[in-house]
């Protein structure tokens, strides 16, 4: 028998698949939020162990939001269960310095650390100043869209040579299709497809006009 979190959790794994062949060409990285998958148990974990798979089959980086606080013992679990190569660090202005401080200490390919920083991309006035801080974090930028943050803004993220910061923008790219067609509860599969990726696109060259925008972090 199914279960309904089994076919739920069915459901979002062909949603995912559908959004992953959408945008493939044009991002390098998806982000699942943990906790819109532990809402289905076992079955919803599963559905996201299927969607890293089917997205890493695709060459794309995953990158799992799975913020938790807690004390140091049990966020280590969390950690191991979780994290593989790096791991993004909300930013609190008082502990950029200290994370400097390890970043620079572990630097790889062009000069940045596996321990990146979450900025936000509303605060535009605040990125100019950790990009600074941080010369060797790599920036995960949630809230481009729907959110507010805007295109215009997101120059200051990057460092002098338009790398650095991983842009991102969820609903505005998985839920494009809302706005667009009034009957989208029986949107056809092409035509989502056709309204995600072609958000991606708007996004991808949105982001890659201001990009070396040099003048923005002054
Ligand atoms: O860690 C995150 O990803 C995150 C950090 C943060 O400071 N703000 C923030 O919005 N996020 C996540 O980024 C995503 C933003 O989604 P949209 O606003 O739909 O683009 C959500 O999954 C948030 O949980």
């Amino acid at each position: 028998m199914y279960s309904s979190n089994e076919s739920i959790a069915d459901a979002i794994y062909y949603f995912n698949k559908i959004i992953i062949d959408a945008v493939a060409d044009h991002v390098i990285a998806v982000k699942p939020q943990l906790a819109y998958y532990e809402v289905y148990g076992s079955y919803g974990i599963r559905a996201l162990e299927k969607t890293i798979s089917y997205a890493r089959s695709k060459d794309l980086i995953v990158i799992n939001d799975v913020k938790r606080g807690d004390i140091g013992s049990t966020s280590t679990a969390y950690a191991r269960a979780f994290l593989g190569n790096g791991t993004f660090q909300v930013i609190w202005s008082n502990l950029a310095e200290q994370i400097e401080e390890l970043a620079s200490k572990t630097v790889g390919i062009n000069n940045y650390s596996f321990i990146g920083a979450v900025v936000g991309a509303t605060y535009p006035e605040e990125a100019k100043r950790i990009r600074k801080t941080l010369p060797h974090s790599i920036f995960l930028v949630p809230g481009f869209g729907m959110q507010g943050g805007k295109a215009e803004d997101l120059g200051v993220f990057f460092d002098e040579n338009g790398i650095g910061a991983v842009i991102s923008s969820s609903r505005g790219i998985i839920y494009s299709y809302l706005n667009q067609d009034e009957a989208w509860k029986k949107i056809t599969k092409t035509d989502m497809f056709r309204y995600i990726s072609e958000a991606a696109i708007k996004a991808k060259e949105q982001i890659n006009e201001v990009r070396f925008t040099s003048s923005a972090r002054i």
